[in-house]
């Protein structure tokens, strides 16, 4: 018989093909060319790849025998991993494999930025003895502005405290008792942007993250700060980094990632305070190592059939026929309570109240922690990997029985209470012959509108003319509505605003939109992937 093909679409430690061993034909092409990479899939089985191979919906197209798609290191956003899940094919990365390779990274940059170490060498290699030209600054006492306290953030912390440094981060998916804990200060982005004399960005790129520190940030920040951007390109503006460096209200800058790579030109090498590297984060041999046995074990695993841990896309094994559709809206419901929230609770409540409630829902539990992280943790979030990431950021679940409910016989609804003691919950319910997801409450606001597709939601001052200036600028935008619900609590002068639309709903309109209203909070939610919040 054949062996399955494994396709080694990019270079991967020699270790990988060791740890996969005799039972498959190795094959190899170079993934960043399109043309060799949809010839060589027809007929793999599982294919291996790094961050510069597309494995998106075309690519998996053309893969039909493919069972697995193999990420040999954390970021994701170069395989589309709701049409693998469409096609069935499992998708596996291994997110702890570079993290200390990528904070090291980190470390060097600031190091290098802080005391020109590259500029020096090239000038003395050149045959200049410049001393006074190279004068740089100490870390020691100085702020580090963390943005993203997640797993890399969280070991460039422990590594810049060695040099007393003063550490500071903006996450809100984290809570403040626990950075605490690292010695890290929680604060809102504008304290951190005013504060910090260094700032390293080590966030997912998501649309809410893409151009975070940009033209606003870069004019709020403290001046003479130095910048490192070793997550992803584009969190950073790299021509708002530009003017900043030029204008010096930035006096320094680390880059390791671009917005389109590999990236053999741009401004930021004509300038002198800028050091780069070619997305290096993981490269290491440690980290190529750990990357490639671990995704190989995991293909192995999956080509035999077998239950796979690291899979990011994986479903609950077995669970109840009649539980089966609730675990998707408790997932739905805890994407957006996050997107609602814009944060994380100390304690996420999970209550499953009437009929449902009559089987063993611990699974409904898992289920809406794993949505709660999805959109903010890098590297997929799957039902094995959720309590662990959970417990990485001192998030606690709680399931609870509710009482039966006046006008629904199911009821889910996820709540918490965030560091600033506001209250969130969102409610939902299954309705119908096909057990569509319904949304049916925010906050208090009854809402009453479908859980699929695209949706977006403003919160707003109860005035005349909401409805018209909301339709009046998402039609602008191209974005139809199907859908639209006004809702008020016993509170006076607030209304909420829900609206399942047709389209993707850019940050841009989001904001513009909210805009027009005076809307106090303003967030979106796609059926799967990201959801962003302004
Ligand atoms: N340069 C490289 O070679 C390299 C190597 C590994 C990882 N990375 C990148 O580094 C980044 C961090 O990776 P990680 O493993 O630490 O991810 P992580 O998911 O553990 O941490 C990301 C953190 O960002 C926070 N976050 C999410 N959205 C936010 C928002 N809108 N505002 C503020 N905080 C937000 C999350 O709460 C989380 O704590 C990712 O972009 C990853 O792709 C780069
Ligand atoms: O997401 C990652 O794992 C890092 O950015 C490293 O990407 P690479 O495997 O292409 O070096």
């Amino acid at each position: 018989m054949d062996k399955p093909v494994v396709l080694i679409a990019e270079e991967l430690s020699p270790a990988t093909v060791d740890a996969l061993g005799p039972d498959f034909e190795i094959r190899r092409c170079a993934g960043s060319d399109r043309k060799a990479l949809l010839a060589a899939l027809p007929e793999a089985h599982a294919v291996l790849v790094r961050s510069a191979t597309r494995m998106d919906a075309e690519a998996i197209a053309a893969g039909p025998r493919l069972k697995v798609i193999g990420r040999a290191g954390v970021g994701l956003d170069n395989v589309d991993v709701s049409a693998a899940s469409r096609a069935g094919v499992m998708v596996v990365n291994a997110p702890t494999s570079n993290i200390v390779s990528a904070a090291e990274l980190t470390v060097g940059l600031l190091l290098a930025v802080a005391r020109n170490l590259p500029q020096a060498d090239a000038a003395l290699k050149d045959g200049r003895w410049q001393r006074s030209r190279f004068t740089g600054v100490e870390l020691a006492d100085k702020v580090l502005g963390i943005v993203g306290l997640g797993r890399i953030g969280s070991l460039v912390a422990r590594r810049m405290a060695a040099f007393d440094m003063r550490l500071i981060a903006y996450d809100p998916y984290v809570q403040p008792a626990y950075a605490q804990q690292s010695g890290v200060r929680i604060v809102g982005l504008d304290e951190l942007l005013e504060q910090s004399d260094f700032l390293t960005v080590h966030l997912p790129k998501t649309p809410e993250t893409a151009g975070l520190i940009g033209f606003d940030a870069l004019h709020r920040v403290k001046p003479g700060v130095r910048i490192v951007n070793a997550a992803r390109g584009g969190i950073v503006d790299e021509a708002e980094l530009y003017a900043a460096l030029k204008e010096g209200r930035v006096a320094g800058a680390g880059v390791d990632v671009f917005a389109t790579e590999p990236c053999t030109e741009s401004p930021l090498f004509e300038l002198d305070n800028v050091v780069v590297t070619p997305h290096l984060g993981a490269g290491t041999a440690e980290a190529q190592e750990r990357a490639g046995v671990a995704v190989a074990e995991a293909v192995r695993q999956a080509l035999a059939g077998r239950f796979v841990p690291e899979a990011v896309n994986v479903r609950m094994g077995a669970v109840n026929g009649e539980l089966a559709p609730w675990l998707l809206l408790a997932e739905q419901l805890g994407r957006l309570f996050t997107a609602t929230a814009g944060g994380l609770p100390g304690v996420l409540q999970v209550q499953v109240s009437g009929e449902i409630g009559r089987h063993d829902v611990a699974a409904l539990e898992l289920a809406a922690l794993k949505g709660t992280l999805t959109d903010v943790v890098e590297g997929g979030v799957s039902y094995v990997n959720a309590p662990l990431i959970a417990q990485e950021r001192g998030l606690r679940t709680e399931l609870l029985a509710g009482p039966d409910h006046a006008e629904h016989r199911s009821l889910v609804t996820v709540r918490g209470v965030l560091p600033n003691g506001e209250e969130v919950s969102v409610s939902g319910t299954l309705t119908g012959l096909q057990g569509r997801e319904r949304l049916v409450d925010i906050c208090g606001f009854e809402v009453d509108l479908p859980l699929t597709g695209d949706a977006v939601f403003f919160r707003a001052p109860d005035r005349p003319g909401v409805v018209g200036a909301v339709s009046e600028v998402l039609s602008r935008a191209g974005v139809g509505i199907d859908g639209l619900r006004l809702a008020r609590t016993e509170r006076p002068g607030e209304v909420l605003a829900a609206l399942n639309v047709v389209g993707r709903v850019s940050q841009a309109v989001l904001d513009d939109t909210a805009a027009r209203i005076d809307a106090t909070r303003s967030w979106s939610l796609e059926p799967s992937g990201r959801a962003a919040a302004s």
